[in-house]
Formats: C-alpha cells, structure tokens, sequence
C-alpha cells in the first residue's frame, strides 16, 4: 500500500497474508470458514507449490496471540484467468482444516448483489504490499481509503484505454494506491468485499494508471459452486 498507514491492530480479522517459505506473497481474505479469495495472478512463478494462509496477524513477524499459519489442502483459479490480461483473477483457496474463529479472524461477507459501486464512493484497502516506489516491505497491516471511479473514466484512452470490463471495477491512484503484495486483498465498500485487487498495469501511484478490482458480485455462483462441491 502507498500513501497509507498502518492499520488499528485486528480490525481487518478477515485479512489473510498467502505465504511461500515465510514469506508474504500476496494478500487475501476470509469468506467462509475453510475458504479464502485471492487473485490468481499470486500464482505466478510459484511453480505450482501450495501457498500456507496466515490468518489473524497485524505483524508478519511478531508473536500474536490468535496469529496461526494454516496449510492450503486445495487452490482453484478462475477457469478465465490467464497471465496476459487481467480477466477473472481470483483464486480460491481450501485450507486444510476450518479455521478458529474469534476475534482476530472472522469472515468477511462479499458483495452478491451485481451493481457497479458508484463513482467517489470512498472503499477502503488493506495489505502486507510494498509501501514505496523502491519496494520497501511493511511488517504491520497497512490500509488506505480511496475514492472508486467510474468505468468510463477508467477506460479513457489516456488510463486503462477500454480494458475495463463490467466485471472490474477501479479506484483513483494519485500517490495512494495499492501495489506490489497487495494483490488478492478486498476493496471494502460501506463493510462489504467489493472487488478483489489486481496487478492490473503493475504501476503503483500513477493517476493514469487507476488501481483495477475484479469484482466479486458477477462471480458469486462460481464461488459457491466450489465451494459447494468440495464440501465433500
Ligand atoms: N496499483 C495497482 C497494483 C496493484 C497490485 C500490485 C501492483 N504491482 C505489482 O504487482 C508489481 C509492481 C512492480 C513490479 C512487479 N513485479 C511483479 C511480479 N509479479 O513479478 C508484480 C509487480 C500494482
């Protein structure tokens, strides 16, 4: 997160940080007990290695009571999504067992009614993702407000130029925005998951290049149907 601070200690219990090795690769959250949503992008170059979940963290390196890293059991990309654009980037992951509710780790109910967020409603993000242009990492929990913009200025030739599909939806970037880590982390809306980040351009905290959400509304049945069918 760029141009953010960092945020109040547990009030984003549904934050999950996808880990390879330890290390924080991409955000994520909780949307039902033994299922969290991230971008699918996150897969990229990981050779097809399991991320581990850490839910309930402020600190990705501090001890915290209710802190707990949970092994994935199953990782489902959008059957759409693919590295040359950014269409349907969401990726939904099994972990092994439920997990422990309290007040560090809660769900985070998504968005089922599909209308577009309208233009300047301010939605706020949170990440683990890098908080300056040179790449620094951040230990604790960041989060930014950032008002959404509309589809049509987003597409102008000047921004994402038509790539914009009525499935995402984009936020102002001047100097605050999301990047690099942030990906698979919720824009929440009035408390519900709105969209899901995406690299999109990869620029961070150009105004010309909008942050990109897919949004998660058109994708509810997909989301169930999974979850659904590896119920077992
Ligand atoms: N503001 C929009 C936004 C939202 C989320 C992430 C990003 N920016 C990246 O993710 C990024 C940036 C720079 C080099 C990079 N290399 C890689 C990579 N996967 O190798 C990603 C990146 C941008």
């Amino acid at each position: 997160i760029l141009g953010g601070y960092e945020a109040r200690p547990h009030l984003r219990p549904y934050m999950a940080s996808l880990q390879l090795d330890g290390q924080h690769v991409c955000g994520g959250f909780l949307i039902a007990e033994q299922w969290v949503l991230s971008a699918a992008h996150c897969t990229e170059g990981t050779n097809g290695k399991l991320f581990q979940v850490l839910l309930g963290a402020h600190s990705l390196s501090e001890p915290e009571p209710h802190k707990r890293l949970y092994r994935v059991r199953t990782q489902i990309a959008h059957p759409g999504s693919n590295i040359h654009n950014n269409r349907d980037d969401l990726l939904l992951l099994q972990l092994e067992e439920k997990a422990e509710l309290n007040a560090h780790v809660k769900v985070l109910p998504f968005q089922r009614e599909d209308r577009d967020v309208e233009a300047d409603t301010m939605c706020e993000v949170a990440g683990w993702g890098t908080i300056t242009h040179s790449g620094r990492r951040p230990d604790k929990l960041q989060q930014v407000e950032r008002p959404v913009i509309s589809r049509e200025l987003c597409n102008h030739r000047t921004r994402h130029d038509q790539t914009i599909t009525e499935k995402m939806m984009c936020t102002d970037s001047r100097k605050k925005d999301t990047c690099k880590g942030d990906s698979g982390g919720p824009l929440v809306c009035n408390g519900v998951a709105e969209g899901v980040v995406t690299a999109g351009s990869r620029v961070c905290g150009n105004y010309k290049k909008p942050a990109i959400y897919t949004r998660i509304a058109p994708y509810a049945a997909w989301i169930d149907g999974v979850m659904a069918s590896a119920a077992g």
